[in-house]
C-alpha cells in the first residue's frame, strides 16, 4: 500500500530529521529534484533546455526557497531565469543569494507579469506546506497571467495541502513535485496536481503510519479471491443481489452481471426484474423475493430497488441476515429515511454504504464538505459501516479509521449505472470473505481500471464498463505471478 501523510505528520517527520542533517541538505535535495523536472518538462514541452525562459513565483517561506535554489541549479544548464518575489523582505535569503550568484533576474511582483507571460515555464514555490485558504490576491493576480505549462513545487499553491479543497484562485499545475512523502491534495485533489512526483529526501523512516493509503495493483492482485484446485462454485461465496425492479431492470442487469463477471462464485439474483437478468446472465438463479432467495454469503441491496415498503420490507430482511450487505443507491435513502432499518443488522456483520455527495448528504445530514477523508472516517464510525464516499477520488473509510483513496483514471466513471456495476463487484469480494474496507477498495479499483479500459478516451455506458471488469481483472492479476 502507498501511504500518505498529513501536514502536521509530514513537518514532525521532517524536525527530526533536520536535526541530524547538515544545514540546507534537505532543501538541496528537493530543490535539484524540481530543476530535473524543470529541465524535463522544458525538453517535452519546448524541445531544449538552454536558452528557455523559466519564471519563478517565490512566496514567503521554504517553498519559495525551494524554487530559488531550482532556479540557481537551472541557470547552469543555460535557462535564462526570472525570480518573481512576492514578499521581498521575507525571501529566502540563501535561495536568494544562490540565484543571484548564478545569475538570476530578481523583479518584485509588480514588475513580474512580462516576465510570466513570456516565460517556457512557470515554478509556483508561492506557498507550500504551511498554505493556509486560497491564494492571496497579489498571488492571485500574478498566477492570471500564466499561460505557460506549470511545475508547482510541493503542491499547487492555493489548494488546502490536507484536504485537497479549493475554495478560490489557485494554482493548476501542469506537473507536482513534492518531497519525501504524499500529502493528502495529491490524491484528494489530483486534478490541480497533474503527474505527481516524488522525490527521496530520506523521510521514509521517520513518517511512521501513515494517515491515508492508496492500494497498489499489487495489494489489488493479492486481494482479489482466485479459485484453487480445491474450490467449487460455493467456496467463493454466493452472492445475493437486491436489485432492480420490472420497470427499471437495467440496474439488476448491471449488479448482477458485474457479480458475477467478478469472482467465479455463484451469484442469485431476487426481485421483480429475474427475467431480465437471467436473459442476459443465465448462470445467474433468479428468484421473485429476497424471502425466497436460498442462502448466500452477502447481499448487494438498493441499485433501482425504489424508496416504498417493497423496498423498505426487502432491505430489512437484508440486513436480518446476518451476512454482509453493501447497502447503495435506493438503500441508503432508505436509511436515510428510516434510520431503524439498521436494528436489524446484526452489529458484528459488515455493512458498507457507498454514498455520492448527495446520498451523504442524506444519509448524515450535512454534505461531505472541504474534508472528504474526515467527513467519510465520521461516517463509517457513526453507523459502525465501510463508508466509501464517490468522487473522483473515492474515499473509503472503515469504522476502525483505515482510509484508503482510489483515484480515478479520467472522469469516464460518472455515467448513469456505473454504480450499479460497482456495488455488484463489492458485493462479489465480500461473498468471498475479503475484509469489507478492502473489498471496497478493492472493488473500487477494478471498477476504476475497467472504465478507463473500455473508455479508451472516449465516453463510454455502464454497460461497456461492466464487459471490461475481465480485461482490468486480468490487468490487475498479471501484476503478481500466482
Ligand atoms: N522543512 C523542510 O525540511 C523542508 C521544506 N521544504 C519546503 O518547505 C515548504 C514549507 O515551507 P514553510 O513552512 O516555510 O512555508 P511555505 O509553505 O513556504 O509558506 C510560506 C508562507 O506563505 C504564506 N501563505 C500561507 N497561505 C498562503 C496562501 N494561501 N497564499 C499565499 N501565501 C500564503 C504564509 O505566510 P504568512 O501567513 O506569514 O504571510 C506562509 O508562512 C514545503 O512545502 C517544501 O516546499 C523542502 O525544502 C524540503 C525540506
Ligand atoms: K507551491
Amino acid at each position: 500500500m502507498l501511504g500518505i501523510w498529513t501536514t502536521d505528520r509530514i513537518r514532525a517527520a521532517e524536525e527530526k530529521l533536520l536535526a541530524v542533517t547538515p544545514e540546507g541538505a534537505l532543501m538541496h535535495k528537493a530543490a535539484f529534484g524540481v530543476a530535473v523536472h524543470a529541465a524535463q518538462m522544458l525538453a517535452k514541452h519546448v524541445g531544449r533546455v538552454s536558452g528557455t525562459r523559466v519564471t519563478l513565483l517565490v512566496g514567503a517561506g521554504n517553498n519559495g526557497g525551494d524554487a530559488l535554489w531550482a532556479g540557481a541549479f537551472l541557470r547552469k544548464r543555460g535557462v535564462r531565469v526570472t525570480a518573481v518575489l512576492l514578499k521581498p523582505e521575507r525571501a529566502h535569503e540563501a535561495g536568494l543569494a544562490a540565484l543571484r550568484r548564478a545569475r538570476g533576474r530578481v523583479v518584485t511582483a509588480d514588475d513580474g507579469w512580462p516576465s510570466i507571460e513570456q516565460a517556457d515555464l512557470v515554478i509556483d514555490g508561492i506557498v507550500g506546506l504551511s498554505a493556509r485558504g486560497p491564494l492571496r490576491s497579489d498571488a492571485a493576480a500574478l498566477v492570471e497571467h500564466v499561460s505557460a505549462p506549470v511545475l508547482a513545487v510541493d503542491l499547487p499553491s492555493g489548494v488546502d495541502p490536507d484536504t485537497g479543497a479549493v475554495d478560490g484562485p489557485a494554482v493548476r499545475a501542469t506537473r507536482t513535485v513534492t518531497f519525501g512523502a504524499r500529502k493528502p491534495v495529491h490524491v484528494l485533489n489530483p486534478g490541480f496536481c497533474g503527474q505527481i512526483h516524488l522525490v527521496d529526501i530520506g523521510l521514509a523512516e521517520e513518517l511512521g503510519e501513515p494517515d491515508l493509503v492508496q492500494l497498489g495493483v499489487a495489494d489489488v492482485a493479492a486481494a482479489w479471491p482466485v479459485p484453487g484446485p480445491e474450490d467449487n462454485k460455493y467456496t467463493q461465496g454466493v452472492t445475493g443481489i437486491a436489485a432492480g425492479s420490472a420497470t427499471y431492470p437495467g440496474a439488476a442487469v448491471l449488479a448482477t452481471g458485474s457479480a458475477v463477471l467478478a469472482t467465479s462464485g455463484m451469484v442469485r439474483y431476487a426481485g421483480s426484474a429475474a427475467d431480465v437478468v437471467r436473459a442476459d446472465w443465465p448462470e445467474v438463479i433468479g428468484t421473485g423475493s429476497v424471502t425466497d432467495a436460498g442462502r448466500v454469503q452477502s447481499w448487494v441491496a438498493g441499485p433501482g430497488m425504489g424508496t416504498g415498503n417493497e423496498g423498505r420490507a426487502t432491505l430489512r430482511h437484508v440486513l436480518e441476515q446476518g451476512v454482509p450487505v453493501c447497502a447503495d443507491a435506493d438503500a441508503i435513502t432508505l436509511i436515510a429515511k428510516f434510520p431503524d432499518l439498521l436494528d436489524a443488522r446484526d452489529p458484528d456483520t459488515p455493512l458498507v454504504l457507498t454514498p455520492h455527495a448527495g446520498e451523504f448528504e442524506r444519509l448524515t445530514g450535512a454534505a461531505p464538505g472541504a474534508d472528504r477523508a474526515a467527513a467519510a472516517r465520521a461516517a463509517a464510525r457513526r453507523f459502525d459501516a465501510v463508508v466509501l464516499l464517490k468522487g473522483h477520488s473515492t474515499v473509503v473509510a472503515a469504522p476502525d479509521g483505515r482510509t484508503l483513496v482510489n483515484v480515478a483514471n479520467g472522469s469516464w466513471l460518472a455515467t448513469a449505472g456505473s454504480g450499479d456495476v460497482l456495488s455488484g463487484l463489492i458485493g462479489a469480494l465480500l461473498a468471498a470473505g475479503l475484509d469489507p474496507w478492502l473489498a471496497a477498495g478493492a472493488a473500487a479499483h477494478v471498477h476504476g481500471l475497467a472504465a478507463y479500459l473500455a473508455a479508451d478516451g472516449v465516453p463510454v455506458p455502464a454497460s461497456k464498463i461492466q464487459a471490461a471488469i475481465p480485461a482490468a481483472i486480468r490487468a490487475v492479476l498479471a501484476y503478481t505471478p500466482r
